[in-house]
């Protein structure tokens, strides 16, 4: 273990991150009444650039006028490729209510994006005298995003999440697909008469896993957009959390359930995780570092692992 002890991430929620275009108040009501643990409000790629104003005047009338329970609200501002991001952030932090907690930034390339929309923000926020700090999520979705991923996890304290955008990803890696994350046809080995599928998204997810333990953020997966396909989203699901990540967005209102389940620990994994602990006190009261559990070894490092399971499983209690 290095000198460097790992930073947590922070201590909230975050098994379901649910979608809705800015340009849609209607469904606004229905996202705040879902059991999504993360709303966010998008101002870039679902709202048509004739829509950009009446859709940031939306999202602003309805952070102080919905009740939002217990979620924490995120709005996704336009890229600083485009003309929208300054006036996004600016009318976000002057005229939003202060139960905004977050602001997304889509297509991140290196760590000076972050520090350019942490001045601005910083600026604002004492200008304006708002009292909550507001705290920052990116989503990595190109070549330049995932090679700075280390440092762009490292770029600002307000960073709390990082996500894959798998869409916009595959577009700038040049990938040859038309599908927004999930199962690609063509990436599988051929042995003998067999295909074996693999998991193009599996090295970039672990690489952002790896940036974000690092740096103490919550490791995110993206969109899976066939939202007709409830086992193929529950399989990313499964493969993103054995990797580490703590949720998943949903585009649809049908994706929440299925993203809650997957990164909610079952009572039968939480109640094995007690067991392994409980052996373990057992085996240092003994004066020994490794034991036995069910046929096989448990020893110091199982009790980190078991304590991740606890841990997530108690922070969703206590939510
Ligand atoms: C995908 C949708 C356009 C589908 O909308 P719709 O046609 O209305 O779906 P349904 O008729 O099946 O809806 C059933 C009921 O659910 C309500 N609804 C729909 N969407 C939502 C929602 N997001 N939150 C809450 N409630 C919702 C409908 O009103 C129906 O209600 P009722 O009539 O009372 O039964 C739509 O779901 C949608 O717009 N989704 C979000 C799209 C979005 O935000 N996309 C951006 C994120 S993905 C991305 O950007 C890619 C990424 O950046 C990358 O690069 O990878
Ligand atoms: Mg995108």
């Amino acid at each position: 273990m290095s000198f460097r002890i790992q930073p947590a991430a922070p201590a909230r929620p975050n098994r379901c991150q649910l979608f809705g275009p800015g340009s849609r108040p209607a469904i606004f009501e229905k996202m705040a009444a879902s059991s999504a643990d993360v709303i966010n409000l998008d101002l870039e790629d679902s709202v048509a650039p004739s829509d950009k104003d009446s859709a940031r005047a939306n999202v602003i009338e309805a952070i102080g006028s919905v009740d939002w329970g217990n979620k924490y609200i995120s709005v996704r501002i336009n890229g600083l490729d485009t003309p929208y991001w300054y006036r996004d952030v600016v009318d976000l932090l002057e005229q939003a209510d202060e139960r905004l907690d977050q602001i997304m930034i889509p297509k991140v390339g290196c760590a000076e994006d972050i520090y350019a929309v942490d001045a601005l923000v910083t600026a604002i926020e004492a200008a304006k005298g708002r009292k909550k700090k507001i705290s920052f999520e990116v989503i990595i979705e190109s070549a330049a995003g995932i090679a700075h991923a280390e440092e762009i996890a490292a770029a600002s304290p307000r960073l709390q999440a990082m996500s894959l955008g798998a869409a916009d990803f595959a577009a700038s890696m040049g990938m040859q697909t038309t599908g927004i994350g999930g199962t690609q046809e063509n990436y599988y080995m051929q042995v003998g008469e067999n295909r074996h599928w693999s998991d193009p998204w599996h090295w970039a997810q672990a690489k952002i896993v790896a940036a974000c333990r690092t740096h103490g953020v919550l490791p995110v997966d993206g969109p899976f957009g066939d939202f007709s396909d409830d086992d193929g989203f529950i399989a990313q699901a499964r493969r993103s959390a054995t990797l580490g990540m703590v949720g998943k967005w949903a585009i649809h209102p049908k994706q929440i359930a299925l993203a809650n389940d997957v990164f909610t620990p079952s009572e039968e994994a939480v109640a094995e995780a007690r067991e392994i602990l409980a052996a373990m006190e057992d085996a240092k009261a003994k004066g020994e570092g490794a034991t036995v559990y069910k046929g096989r070894l448990v020893d110091i490092a199982s009790i980190k692992q078991a304590e991740v399971i606890v841990a997530q499983a108690e922070l969703i209690t206590a939510s």
